[in-house]
C-alpha cells in the first residue's frame, strides 16, 4: 500500500480530518492508497470542488504513473479539462501555475409524469446540502448528450433518452470561476426503473418532486430559474 499527502488548494482545517479519512476508505481506489495529509496551496486560479471528489477522481487518472516512491501528490484541477494535474516527488516539489479556465457543467432534467428528479447533496460537495439535479463537468471531447447521459447513469444508476438542450447560464463566481451550465431535459428509458444512490457519499438519494411542490433548501441557480418561471416540461407556456 502507498502512502502518499495530497496538495489542494481548497481544503480547511475543519474538512481535513473527514477528507482523510473518507479518501483512505474510498472504494473505487480499492484499498491502494493511504492517505497521510492534505497540504494547502495558495487559492488561486482554482475552481472550488470537495476536497474528496477532487482528490479521488485525480488520483483515478493518474493511478498508472503513480509510484510509491511519491510523497506529494499535487492536484490542480480543472473539471472542464481534467489534464492539468500531476504527481511530483517530495525532494523536488515543482510548483504547477493555474491558468483561468472556462468550466462547463452539464445537468439533467429527468422528467416522469409531472416528475422531477432531485438529490440532496451531502456537504463537501458544491452546493452542499442542497437539492441539485444529477449532472457533472463536461469531459474533453464529450457532447452535452454524452455527457448527461454519462453523469446521470454515475449518480443514478438510471439510463435516459430523448435528451433535449433547454437553457444555459453562465456566471463568473467571485473565486475567479467562470461557469457555464447547460441545462438539458430527458427521459427514462425504461419508466420503470428507479434511481439508485449510486454515489452516497455524495448524495443523500434521489427523489422525484413535483414542480409545484420542490424540495428547499434548492441550489441558488436552480432556484433562481425555476422561480423566475422557467419549466424543464415541454409545452409548458
Ligand atoms: N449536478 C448539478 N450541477 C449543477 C446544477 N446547477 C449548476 O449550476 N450546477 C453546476 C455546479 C457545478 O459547477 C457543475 C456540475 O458539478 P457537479 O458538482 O455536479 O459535478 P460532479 O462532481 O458531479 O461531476 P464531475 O466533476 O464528476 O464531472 O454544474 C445542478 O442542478 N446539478
Amino acid at each position: 500500500m502507498a502512502t502518499v499527502s495530497l496538495r489542494t488548494p481548497v481544503i480547511s482545517p475543519a474538512t481535513k480530518p473527514d477528507a482523510i479519512r473518507r479518501l483512505s476508505s474510498a472504494k473505487n481506489l480499492n484499498g491502494s492508497l493511504q492517505v497521510r495529509d492534505i497540504i494547502n496551496s495558495p487559492p488561486k486560479h482554482h475552481v472550488q470542488k470537495s476536497v474528496f471528489q477532487l482528490a479521488v477522481k485525480s488520483m483515478k487518472m493518474s493511478k498508472p504513473a503513480f509510484s510509491p516512491n511519491c510523497s506529494i501528490f499535487q492536484t490542480n484541477y480543472m473539471p472542464a479539462l481534467k489534464f492539468n494535474t500531476k504527481i511530483v516527488r517530495s525532494s523536488n516539489i515543482e510548483k504547477q501555475e493555474m491558468q483561468p479556465a472556462l468550466v462547463v457543467g452539464v445537468s439533467v432534467f429527468i422528467l416522469k409524469d409531472n416528475k422531477i428528479l432531485f438529490g440532496r447533496r451531502r456537504s463537501l460537495s458544491v452546493g452542499a446540502n442542497s437539492y441539485l439535479l444529477p449532472g457533472g463537468h463536461l469531459e474533453l471531447g464529450e457532447s452535452y448528450e454524452e455527457c448527461a447521459t454519462r453523469e446521470v447513469k454515475e449518480e443514478t444508476g438510471l439510463d435516459i433518452k430523448d435528451i433535449e438542450w433547454l437553457t444555459k447560464t453562465n456566471k463568473f463566481y467571485y473565486d475567479e470561476t467562470h461557469l457555464e451550465v447547460t441545462y438539458v431535459r430527458a427521459y427514462l428509458s425504461d419508466p420503470d426503473q428507479t434511481p439508485q444512490n449510486v454515489e452516497p457519499d455524495k448524495c443523500e438519494g434521489w427523489y422525484w418532486y413535483d414542480l409545484n411542490n420542490l424540495p428547499e433548501p434548492m441550489f441558488g441557480p436552480l432556484r433562481e430559474m425555476l422561480q423566475g418561471g422557467f419549466s424543464p416540461f415541454p409545452n409548458s407556456s
